[in-house]
């Protein structure tokens, strides 16, 4: 029988394929093209060095059991690699293959051989120096859980990544999706426990990346042409934290390919941690098969911070720049900006430097102007779901009664005023603003914004309780 390198590598797949899950065949083997046999010597062509890397990696006993049932005892494999592409890493794949091996220019031609002459090498498949891929986990050292300030409005989302760093894809916690309103410290918990993986477990291979980023990535890589390039690059990641997920939103494309991705990660226990500005049921134009997925795990939400964490916040940051604040001011400030530590560390920091730039004492008038200038000059970004929780609070009555489907009058005209303020203050659509406040239509939204400005000239109670609703929610 005539012995070609495509029959020898389709008596090794079937091989392989009785041997391994249909998924990890599909994802690993299918993709390979048997290129040339020569000398007992079968070349394959494999998509990029990761898949080259993977295989090393989890797969190297079972090519060589395969190869030496094909070839016998001197078998050898060669891999032949298409040109690698980068991905989310400054430094990619700094790891050279020595020149020796190195037969051209397009691709990359490694000569492994089964019989090692090294006797040192207890796998003989494998080459030394080439197997870890270092990946830059783009990790903010300076986010930790050092200094994420604990509190009532973080208490869980805190705790589960803290189980989630000590036993990252061994809890139930996967994914574990933090998220909440701006500047509430989703992308600071994030890092925190990325960077806690890396100090429990260095020889993770943690990633983060940011939604916008990862859609970035995607867009090249099919301009380029190498889609299955990028999968395989974040296939091979422990731990993969991506954030700001809600902007995949109305990206079909990225969506699939993350799909993908994520049930890739799941299935091989690897931890997948998301954050968002709202939670997966707010989320929009998000299909359902991910969303479902995002709910697999633990959705934790990081509320808006009581004083008391606030205060420490402020003493913290205050305690690490190495500035003395009196205690009045710190509270002052605290009472003052409620929504977003972000804006607190902004007026902190514009207080130390209007105070050391015009050689003034840190008062409370002082304080006092920057809180007004900033708050003033800040565009407050409100949530849609802080509106229900500030107008039923005023109303006193909680969030589920105003959505309900009655018709008594208060709590009907509480409903009318969310979704007025739901228009003024946010972005969103009528249709989603309908859908986030008791899943109303658009129509019902805009006859509620019609009814408010109505009654707002007429009855003189029902103004006031604009004027209350406007200044808390700007304030
Ligand atoms: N619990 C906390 N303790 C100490 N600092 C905090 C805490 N929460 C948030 N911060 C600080 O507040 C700032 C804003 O946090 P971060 O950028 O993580 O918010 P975010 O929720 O990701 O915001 P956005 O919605 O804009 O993406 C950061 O400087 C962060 O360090």
């Amino acid at each position: 029988m005539n012995v070609t390198a495509q029959s020898v590598w389709d008596n090794c797949l079937s091989f392989i394929e009785d041997n391994i899950t249909p998924q990890a065949f599909k994802t690993w083997f299918e993709p390979i093209k048997a290129v040339k046999l020569t000398d007992g010597a079968l070349s394959i062509q494999v998509p990029s060095k990761f898949f080259y890397e993977w295989l090393e990696e989890h797969y190297v006993n079972l090519l060589k059991v395969s190869l030496t049932r094909e070839l016998g005892e001197n078998a050898k494999l060669v891999y032949v690699i298409k040109m690698e592409n980068t991905y989310g890493n400054k430094k990619p794949f700094t790891e050279k293959i020595p020149s020796a091996n190195r037969t051209s220019v397009n691709s990359q031609e490694v000569d492994v051989p089964i019989k090692s002459k090294n006797p040192e090498l207890k796998n003989p498949f494998v080459i030394p120096g080439i197997r870890n891929v270092k990946i830059e986990s783009q990790l903010n050292p300076s986010y930790n859980f050092e200094n994420f300030l604990e509190g009532d409005s973080n208490r869980l989302a805190r705790s589960a990544g803290m189980a989630v760093a000590n036993k990252p894809g061994g809890t139930s916690f996967n994914p574990l999706l933090i998220f909440g309103g701006v500047g509430l410290g989703k992308t600071h918990l994030a890092h925190a426990i990325g960077v806690n993986i890396k100090d429990n477990y260095p020889e993770k291979t943690v990633l983060y990346i940011s939604a916008e980023k990862f859609t970035q990535q995607y867009i090249e890589s099919v301009k380029k042409n190498n889609r299955n390039d990028f999968i395989h690059f974040y296939q091979i990641i422990d731990v993969l934290i991506v954030d700001d997920i809600q902007l995949l939103s109305g990206k079909a494309g990225t969506q699939d390919v993350f799909f993908h991705i994520f049930n890739h990660l799941h299935q091989n226990g690897k931890q997948v941690i998301l954050t968002s500005d709202k939670a997966p049921v707010d989320m929009q134009d998000i299909e359902q098969r991910l969303l479902s997925r995002f709910k697999w795990g633990l959705s934790a939400e990081l509320h808006q911070p009581d004083f008391e964490t606030r205060v420490s916040i402020i003493r913290n940051k205050l305690y690490r720049d190495g500035v003395e604040m009196p205690e009045e001011i710190v509270e002052f400030l605290a009472n003052n900006i409620k929504t977003n530590i972000r804006e607190l560390e902004g007026a902190i920091i514009s207080l130390i430097a209007h105070s050391s730039f015009n050689k003034k004492d840190i008062t409370i008038d002082l304080a006092k102007a920057i809180v007004d200038n900033y708050v003033k000059n800040t565009k407050r970004e409100v949530s849609i779901d802080y509106i229900q929780k500030v107008v039923s609070d005023y109303f006193q009555m909680d969030v589920e009664t105003l959505q309900s489907k009655t018709r008594k009058r208060h709590i009907v005209q509480a409903r009318q005023l969310a979704m007025f303020f739901a228009k003024k203050l946010t972005k969103a659509s009528l249709a989603s603003i309908g859908t986030q406040i008791g899943k109303r239509d658009h129509a019902t939204v805009l006859h509620a914004c019609k009814t408010v400005d109505n009654l707002s000239s007429t009855d003189k109670q029902f103004r006031k309780y604009v004027e209350d609703l406007g200044k808390k929610l700007t304030l």
